[in-house]
C-alpha cells in the first residue's frame, strides 16, 4: 500500500512499476554496453535515487561520477540558467558516458550538459531519463533511454523535489497546486 503525501495530489507511478521499468532500463543497458568502458553521469540532485537503483540492474562493468547542476531553484519553472554546482571528478576523455538524470522537461538542462561533455573527447554520449515530458520538449535532443512520459505536470517524488522536498517519496506523484501557487 502507498502512504500518500498529504501535498501529493494523485500517484503517477507507484514504487511497484518503478522498480519494474528500472530493471528493464537495466537490461537494455547491460546489452548495449558489452565490451564498452561505461561511466554513469549522474545529475544530482534529483537523479539520485534512479541512478542506485539502475546501477543495481546494470550487469556490465561501470564506473559512476555525480554533477550538480541546477536551474529550477525554488520554482516550478526552468530559470533557464543551467548553473554547475559540482563538476565531474572523473577524466571522460575516450570513455562511453551514459548520463543518468531523473527527468526532461524543456530539455534545457540535457542538452547544455550534453554539448559541454562532448566537448570534452568522449568516445560516445548517450542520455537516459526516468520520465520525460513530450510536451514541453523545447530542444531536439536525442534521449537514448526513457522510462515513462509524463504528462505536463509538476511532478515530485523519486528524487524530484519542490523546493527541496518531497525526493524521499518512493512513488512519483503530482503535487497539489495550491502548495505552489503562491510562490511561484
Ligand atoms: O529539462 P529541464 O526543464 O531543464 O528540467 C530538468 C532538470 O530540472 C531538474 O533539476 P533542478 O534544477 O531542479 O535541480 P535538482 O535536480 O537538484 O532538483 C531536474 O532534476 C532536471 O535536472
Ligand atoms: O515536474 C518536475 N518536477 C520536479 N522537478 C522538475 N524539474 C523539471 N521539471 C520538474
Ligand atoms: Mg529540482
Amino acid at each position: 500500500m502507498t502512504i500518500m503525501n498529504k501535498d501529493v495530489k494523485k500517484v503517477l507511478i507507484d514504487q511497484e512499476t518503478l522498480q519494474s521499468r528500472i530493471k528493464e532500463l537495466g537490461k537494455e543497458i547491460s546489452k548495449d554496453y558489452i565490451a564498452k568502458d561505461l561511466l554513469l553521469i549522474c545529475v544530482l540532485k534529483g537523479a539520485v535515487l534512479f541512478m542506485a537503483d539502475l546501477a543495481q540492474n546494470i550487469e556490465v562493468p561501470l564506473e559512476m561520477d555525480f554533477m550538480a547542476i541546477s536551474s529550477y531553484g525554488n520554482s516550478t519553472e526552468s530559470s533557464g540558467v543551467v548553473r554547475i554546482v559540482k563538476d565531474l571528478e572523473t577524466s571522460i576523455e575516450g570513455r562511453d558516458l551514459l548520463i543518468v538524470e531523473d527527468i526532461v522537461d524543456s530539455g534545457l538542462t540535457l542538452s547544455y550538459l550534453s554539448e559541454l561533455l562532448k566537448g570534452r573527447g568522449v568516445r560516445s554520449l548517450k542520455i537516459c531519463t526516468l520520465l520525460e515530458k513530450p510536451a514541453r520538449k523545447a530542444t531536439d535532443i536525442t534521449i537514448d533511454y526513457v522510462g515513462f512520459q509524463v504528462p505536463d505536470e509538476f511532478v515530485v517524488g523519486y528524487g524530484l523535489d519542490y523546493a527541496e522536498k518531497y525526493r524521499n517519496l518512493p512513488y512519483i506523484g503530482v503535487l497539489k497546486e495550491e502548495v505552489y501557487q503562491q510562490n511561484n
